[in-house]
């Protein structure tokens, strides 16, 4: 069972109608998982980063107010709904094909204008921004990893990593050499994409996407395309990002096991936030979904 939530805020720093299961039982953190934050400190958060924080740090990551996504009139594929990310949290996006995981994702990230509501990146109203401002926003402050990794096959591997800071005119200074340590690519720096296994090139774009240290990463489906244990390796990645680095994540998966991975699992259906759970194992990822079923088939 899953509790409800519409407003929807990681950990309850406001609760909503909703607290998760899991949360209420304080149930420590799974198997598997990066290290845990120590004493007094929230999930996920890097002291360091913490101490370093200038004014627009201490804005929230992602914040959604009353967006919805309609394609045609009357055709809702995202009812207005709610959410805040606080920086250094990893949110999970589940639900059925079509519910709008997709779409929550994209008007999340600027690639889409939502229909009504307001969407702020590290404290920027998204609407406020022309295309090209908007642009630059998904260049510089925001990083992506799709389930097909999009690398450029002519460029070589570290030329890959360094295209965002050079798109924007950017000296990469090491730091795409340094990214590429970090997925522990060193040795692959100027081998061209292709000579990589999918895992690898995976490795190679979640390099890139933390190359200009964004507010926010967006993960689409980033495993869907790996055997289960290259995708523990991403996952794995993706958890030290937030754990070690303080990076935010908000990854869209269809896998229980890969939702098991972020702090809290968000759970979308028929446009709607149904549900949440804060650190859930896989088990109760897939109960949560079949429980989430049940009761849609339920209401007919
Ligand atoms: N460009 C579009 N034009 C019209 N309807 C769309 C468009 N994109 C998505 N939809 C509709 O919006 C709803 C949500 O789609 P969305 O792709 O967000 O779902 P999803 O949960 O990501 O699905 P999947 O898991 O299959 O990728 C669906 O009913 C879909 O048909």
């Amino acid at each position: 069972m899953i509790d409800q939530g519409e407003g929807v805020e990681m950990f309850g720093e406001r609760r909503g109608a909703g607290t998760a299961t899991a949360e209420r039982a304080g149930r420590g953190p799974k198997p598997g998982r990066g290290p845990e934050p120590g004493p007094g400190k929230r999930p996920g958060q890097v002291q360091g980063r913490v101490d370093a924080a200038d004014a627009a740090d201490a804005a929230d990551a992602l914040v959604l107010e009353g967006v919805g996504r309609e394609y045609r009139r009357g055709s809702v594929a995202l009812h207005p709904l709610d959410l805040t990310v606080p920086r250094g949290r990893f949110l999970a996006v589940m639900g059925p094909s079509g519910c709008g995981k997709s779409t929550l994702l994209q008007c999340a990230a600027g690639l889409d204008r939502p229909t009504r509501g307001t969407v702020r990146i590290g404290g920027t109203d998204l609407a406020t921004l022309k295309e090209p401002a908007l642009t630059r926003l998904r260049r510089e402050r925001v990083g992506f990893v799709f389930q097909a990794h999009n690398l450029v096959p002519s460029l070589s591997v570290a030329e890959n990593v360094a295209l965002p800071l050079l798109l924007g005119g950017t000296p990469p200074d090491g730091r795409a050499s340094r990214g590429l340590a970090a997925v522990g690519l060193a040795g692959r720096a100027e081998d061209a994409p292709a000579e990589l296994s999918g895992g690898q090139r995976q490795r190679v774009a979640i390099a890139r996407a933390l190359v200009t240290r964004p507010e926010i990463v967006f993960a689409d489906e980033p495993t869907g395309a790996l055997d289960y244990v290259t995708a523990r390796e991403v996952l794995a990645l993706l958890r030290e990002a937030v754990d070690g680095q303080g990076h935010t994540v908000v990854m869209v998966t269809h896998d229980p096991e890969a939702a098991a991975w972020a702090d809290e699992v968000l759970f979308l259906m028929h446009g709607r936030t149904v549900g949440r759970l804060a650190r859930p194992g896989p088990d109760e990822v897939r109960a949560a979904l079949v429980d989430m079923s049940a009761r849609d088939g339920e209401r007919g």
